[in-house]
């Protein structure tokens, strides 16, 4: 019974967090939803740029506080330990149901391409963005990285086993392609808003923070062949020219 409670529980967080996905998407993009990033204002400025930062604060801080080791032994404590990456997927889902909900549009045009070449090309980069997003997470191991594997295994009675430290496709590239994908899915607009502007910073400013984080904790979890690959291929932006071979390569140790 404990089993299938905990798989229930899993591909409900599972549901959920694909809908918040796909709403993300509308939310960002400024179509289908109710309410976009960059719907007309309803409130005065400074309440507006308030609520927002604490909206953003909440899922920032729910984000790396659960994303962090110790803080995963701790949950462990409470929630079975199959469970538990499906509740960082809930609770990162929820932070931005609240974020969705409460979000105070600002209006205020700060850049509005016209050009239908120029839309269409960000609008490109916007599909982009989102597709690169969830390629990639098909790539690490996306049913692991929001839950499903893990409480599939508890159901069938396998032991969990960690998954490898993979580098294929966009990873030979950069370091960090997944959050590449959120930069072009959060600043490729035609029209950027002050709301949406302050959105793209903020996410921004997170993503070069959780990255010390992630890559702290990697090498940690990785040691040699992390601080190698970490020599190697740069953190987000694409080197244009090819390495000269020896450049950057770990240095041969002594016979
Ligand atoms: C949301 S994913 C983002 C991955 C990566 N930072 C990116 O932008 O593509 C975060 C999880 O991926 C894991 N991860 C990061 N790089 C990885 C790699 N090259 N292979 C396997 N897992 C990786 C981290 O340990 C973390 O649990």
């Amino acid at each position: 019974m404990k089993r299938i409670g905990v798989f229930v529980y899993g591909a409900v967080a599972y549901a959920v967090f694909f809908a918040t996905f796909l709403y993300a998407i509308g939310f960002v993009g400024g179509f289908v939803v109710p309410k976009s990033i960059d719907s007309a204002p309803t409130s005065p400025l400074a309440q507006a740029l308030l609520v927002n930062a604490l909206l953003l604060g909440v899922f920032a801080l729910q984000h790396s506080v659960m994303a962090r080791p110790a803080f995963k032994r701790l949950l462990t404590r409470f929630v079975p330990e199959p469970a538990e990456r499906s509740t960082y997927v809930l609770a990162s889902s929820l932070a931005l149901i609240a974020l969705f909900a409460f979000w105070q549009p600002i209006g205020g045009v700060v850049w509005d391409v016209q050009d239908p070449v120029w839309r269409a090309v960000l609008h490109g980069l916007f599909a982009f963005g989102w597709g690169l997003v969830l390629v990639t997470t098909f790539i690490i191991n996306h049913f692991d990285l929001f839950g499903l594997r893990q409480v599939w295994l508890y159901l069938r009675g396998r032991p969990y086993t960690r998954l490898a430290f993979v580098t294929p496709g966009p990873y030979r590239l950069v370091r960090h392609p997944l959050y590449v994908g959120w930069f072009f899915a959060f600043w490729a607009t035609p029209t950027m808003t002050a709301a949406h502007l302050f959105f793209a910073v903020a996410t921004t400013a997170y993503i070069l923070v959780a990255i010390r984080l992630e890559e702290r904790d990697l090498t940690a979890e990785h040691g040699a062949s992390y601080t190698d690959y970490r020599r190697r291929v740069p953190m987000l932006i694409p080197r244009l020219s090819r390495r000269r071979p020896g450049i950057g390569q770990p240095k041969p140790t002594a016979a």
